[in-house]
């Protein structure tokens, strides 16, 4: 039986850890871990595929292995949800802030292969979220808070373990990405 893995994608808003886990999950059928939160959704985010979108009542009901403050919105992570992407696949990737993702390096060790997302310039994320679609206000309040400012480095904790991917080009990244999943053996299923 295969050992039981999961990537922990992690970086600054905008680095690409979305694009990272969806690519997982289409190219390699790695299905993604759905976090809790209070922030509200954006256009085109769905209740239960992007997130659980909660009210401050209704995330505070939930049982989290871990959950935190990033500028100003509840996310938290369920240990009920591994276990069910685990039960669906040995391997599993989970979407967290720096925070969380040392937190999980901690708390579950070996088992987590954590993935961290970088830009030689964050001036660039600007752009990036902007064309995303998230609103004027929301880009503003995000790259001021000290959550932001601190998920662009990579974190002490993370320095011998992680696995540094630089996503100012998707194809580069990409391939990095398919070289670390041979490295696990797991085959790519479509092209
Ligand atoms: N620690 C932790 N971080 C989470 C969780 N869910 C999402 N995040 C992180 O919270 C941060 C903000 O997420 P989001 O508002 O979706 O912004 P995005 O990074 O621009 O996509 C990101 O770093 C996410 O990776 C969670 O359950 N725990
Ligand atoms: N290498 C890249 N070059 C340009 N745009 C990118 C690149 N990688 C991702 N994007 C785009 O940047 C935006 C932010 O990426 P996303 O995966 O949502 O980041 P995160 O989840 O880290 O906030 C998305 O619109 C995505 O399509």
């Amino acid at each position: 039986m295969l050992p039981q893995r999961l990537f922990v994608i992690t970086g600054a808003t905008g680095t690409g850890k979305t694009t990272v886990s969806q690519y997982l999950t289409k190219y390699y059928e790695i299905p993604r871990v759905i976090t809790h939160t209070t922030r509200p959704p954006r256009p085109n985010e769905q209740n239960g595929v992007a997130y659980y979108f909660e009210t401050e009542a209704s995330f505070f009901t939930k049982h989290y292995i871990e959950y935190v403050k990033y500028a100003d919105y509840y996310y938290g992570s369920s240990r009920e949800a591994i276990t069910a992407a685990w039960a669906k696949c040995a391997y599993a990737s989970i979407v967290l802030d720096t925070k969380g993702a040392v937190t999980y390096v901690q708390t579950l060790g070996a088992q987590v292969v954590p993935l961290f997302l970088t830009v030689q310039q964050p001036a660039a994320l600007l752009a990036r979220l902007a064309k995303r679609g998230d609103q004027r206000e929301m880009i503003s309040q995000r790259v001021a808070s000290a959550e932001y400012e601190r998920d662009l480095q990579l974190p002490l904790e993370l320095i011998d373990q992680a696995q540094v991917i630089v996503n100012d080009d998707w194809s580069t990244a990409k391939n990095q990405l398919d070289q670390l999943m041979q490295r696990y053996g797991i085959t790519k299923k479509t092209d």
